[in-house]
């Protein structure tokens, strides 16, 4: 015997399947929440930030949010079924009124994306910032001046660059073999890299 479906289930996961997804990915301080939020304004996708939906889960006290705290402090990656649960439920939430979905910080190994497309349907395409780790240093040394983020200090930068080429070469190559990668070189002026990523989205529209 299958698994039992309800219908509203099944009329969530169709209109899942028929929505945009745009995987945005890259290093910390890469740009992506910069892009997307110019993305936003432009194409009027909905931005959903793992890093903000987890940071909400700490800020509210909830016992996941306990959990987790250490885990974002020290810049190491939260288990996969709290980010996943906590992704789709953002994303059902926004599903009636959405013209489609900027997913930021999402994969973060080749499992989470795995996972997505079995709970919830197969990104359009992955747009990844590309920049060197100099930059990306710079770059959150400068918004630690104004983010008051846990994370934005020296020495979790370290732990949060080391995590993340760790895990993104292995996820680059996955999504480049199925033909949906789009690469963005991300060390010029934020609005040279938007045009780029217009480029790129323009021709999934
Ligand atoms: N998809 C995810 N899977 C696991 N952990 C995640 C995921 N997204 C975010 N986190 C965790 C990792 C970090 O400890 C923390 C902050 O993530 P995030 O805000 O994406 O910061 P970041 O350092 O990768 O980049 P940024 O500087 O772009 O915000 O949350
Ligand atoms: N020069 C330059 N700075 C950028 C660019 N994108 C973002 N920044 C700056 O870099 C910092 C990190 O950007 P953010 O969007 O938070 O990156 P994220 O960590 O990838 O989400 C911010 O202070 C931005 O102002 C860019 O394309 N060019
Ligand atoms: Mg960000």
């Amino acid at each position: 015997m299958g698994i039992c479906v309800s219908s509203d289930e099944k009329a969530e996961r169709e209109k899942l399947k028929k929505t945009k997804i745009i995987f945005v990915i890259g290093g910390p301080g890469s740009g992506k929440g910069t892009q997307c939020e110019k993305i936003v304004a432009k194409y009027g996708f909905t931005h959903l930030s793992t890093g903000d939906l987890l940071r909400a889960e700490v800020a509210s006290n909830s016992p996941t949010g306990s959990q987790i705290k250490d885990i974002m402090q020290n810049g190491y990656l939260v288990p996969l079924e709290i980010v996943l649960k906590l992704l789709r439920n953002a994303m059902l939430q926004k599903i009636n009124t959405c013209k489609g979905f900027l997913i930021d910080g999402y994969p973060r190994e080749i499992k989470q994306g795995l996972e997505f497309e079995k709970m919830i349907a197969p990104p359009t395409i992955v747009l990844i910032i590309t920049c060197s780790a100099d930059t990306m240093k710079q770059r959150i040394m400068k918004r630690a001046a104004t983010s008051s983020r846990a994370d934005d200090n020296e020495a979790t930068i370290v732990n949060r660059l080391e995590t993340y080429f760790r895990s993104t070469d292995p996820i680059i190559a996955y999504y480049e073999k199925r033909g949906l990668l789009r690469k963005v070189p991300a060390e010029g002026d934020a609005d040279v890299v938007f045009n780029e990523c217009c480029k790129v989205i323009d021709i999934i529209l």
